[in-house]
């Protein structure tokens, strides 16, 4: 699904990755953790094309991510859902149509069931009518996760999607996540958080990749 051949990326100064070579396959479950500022999100960004390696090669979806034209790429991107570690909406619209504006700005219908079906997996039917200012931060979290999957995407990227939540929150999220992959979706979660992963692996056969001094690894059955 998303094939990483000694890859490498800058922001201009030296390198933050280095001599990525990784693959993450289909209904397969990856945490990626390592210390803040090693290049988590930097990893996600080009696990969909926000970001290009500087060296070496991405493929999503069996294309590689240099030879994708623009529509090419926001067609890649329709196949993913990312939850963004701070998670933003329009304030002003109700969090029903926050979470169905991935199909919106894509001129795509929203069939009322499922989003009806979606609050509700979420646990947020009761505040469908409420402005993302009244929420608290779980709710924002699953609302994110909500508005990343409304597209039934292959592919679930999250970046610290337990950031801000308590411990009960965050295993409801993660209880969510492991739900969706076991109906099919691929899942890369970005976290800090070993305690979440200890507690995925009891439920998933999660994987867990560790950027450290650049490189990305295999983490070992320590955590
Ligand atoms: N657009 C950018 N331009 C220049 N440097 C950047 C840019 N985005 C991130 N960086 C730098 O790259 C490094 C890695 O950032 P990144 O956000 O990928 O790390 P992270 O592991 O996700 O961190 P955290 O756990 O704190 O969210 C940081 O030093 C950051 O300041």
């Amino acid at each position: 699904m998303i094939a990483f051949d000694n890859v490498a990326y800058s922001y201009g100064g030296g390198e933050l990755l280095s001599e990525v070579s990784l693959r993450l396959t289909p209904g397969s479950f990856h945490f990626l953790t390592g210390p803040s500022g090693s290049g988590k999100s930097t990893f996600l960004k080009l696990c969909y094309g926000e970001l290009l390696p500087t060296v070496g090669t991405v493929t999503i979806f069996d294309r590689e991510v240099h030879s994708l034209d623009r529509d090419e790429v926001a067609r890649m991107r329709r196949r993913i859902g990312v939850v963004h570690q701070d998670c933003r909406f329009l304030d002003h619209l109700p969090l029903a149509t926050n979470v169905t504006l991935p199909l919106t700005v894509t001129g795509r219908e929203s069939n009322m069931q499922d989003l009806s079906d979606l609050m509700a997996w979420v646990g947020l039917s009761q505040l469908a009518d409420a402005l993302p200012p009244s929420l608290s931060g779980g709710e924002r979290q699953r609302a994110a996760v909500a508005r990343a999957i409304i597209t039934s995407p292959d592919l679930l990227l999250a970046d610290e999607p337990t950031g801000n939540l308590d411990w009960e929150m965050s295993l409801r999220l993660l209880k969510l996540l492991v739900e969706l992959n076991r109906m099919g979706t691929t899942i890369l979660v970005a976290t800090h958080d070993l305690n979440l992963i200890r507690s995925a692996k009891q439920q998933v056969a999660a994987r867990v990749l560790r950027i450290s001094h650049r490189r990305i690894q295999l983490a070992g059955a320590d955590l």
